[in-house]
């Protein structure tokens, strides 16, 4: 497990410029969304897409609500990782303060999906971001809208084992 101090040490690496189509490092090895090496996560693949990142996803068994269906719980990761991925276009790290989640038809397990997500405004530490997703030219089966808050590097300390 990546210890926080190793994070701390790979912030600046992790928070810079990024080409249009480069994929995004994920957060941490162990991410829940995003991390490589943990054995429950989705193990997202993030790029940059001009002001936006993009992620193609297939949700699995292990991440099961109803049979068949992605767990919306799953779903709602997915989407607040993503935006999580918008801090490094933005250059500094933040939290989400309060996620919103319309679903509007059952995510299917097994099915590829592609996701966006995007700024739509600042206001000082403010982020107001909004996410969608839909199978390739399809309508959108689920769409998110969030607010995150900037924090500087002492919030993760509050995660240091005690
Ligand atoms: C150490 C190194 C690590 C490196 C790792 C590698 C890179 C990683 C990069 C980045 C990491 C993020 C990875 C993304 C992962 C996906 C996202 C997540 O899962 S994040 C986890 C879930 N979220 C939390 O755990 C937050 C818990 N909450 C808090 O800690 C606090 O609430 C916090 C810090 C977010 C804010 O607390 P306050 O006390 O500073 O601020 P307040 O009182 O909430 O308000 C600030 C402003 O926001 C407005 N506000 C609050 N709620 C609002 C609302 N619902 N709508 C509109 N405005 C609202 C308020 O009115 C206020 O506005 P006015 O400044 O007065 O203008």
């Amino acid at each position: 497990m990546t210890s926080l101090d190793e994070l701390l040490a790979s912030w600046n690496e992790k928070f810079r410029a990024y080409e249009d189509g480069a994929r995004l490092p994920p957060h941490h090895d162990h991410c829940l969304a995003c991390g490589p090496d943990n054995p429950h996560g989705h193990h997202l693949t993030v790029q940059r897409r001009g002001d936006e990142v993009h992620a193609v996803h297939v949700f699995d068994e292990r991440h099961v609500g109803a049979p068949g269906i992605a767990h919306g719980g799953a779903v709602a990761t997915v989407l607040d990782d993503l935006f999580g991925f918008l801090l490094y276009l933005t250059g500094s790290p933040a939290v989400t303060r309060k996620l919103e989640v319309r679903y509007d038809s059952p995510v299917i397990l097994g099915t590829t999906y592609e996701l966006a997500a995007r700024v739509v405004r600042t206001e000082g530490r403010k982020l107001f971001v909004e996410a969608d997703m839909s199978e390739t030219g399809g309508p959108t089966v689920a769409f998110a809208s969030a607010l995150f808050l900037r924090v500087d590097v002492t919030h993760f300390d509050q995660g240091r084992p005690r």
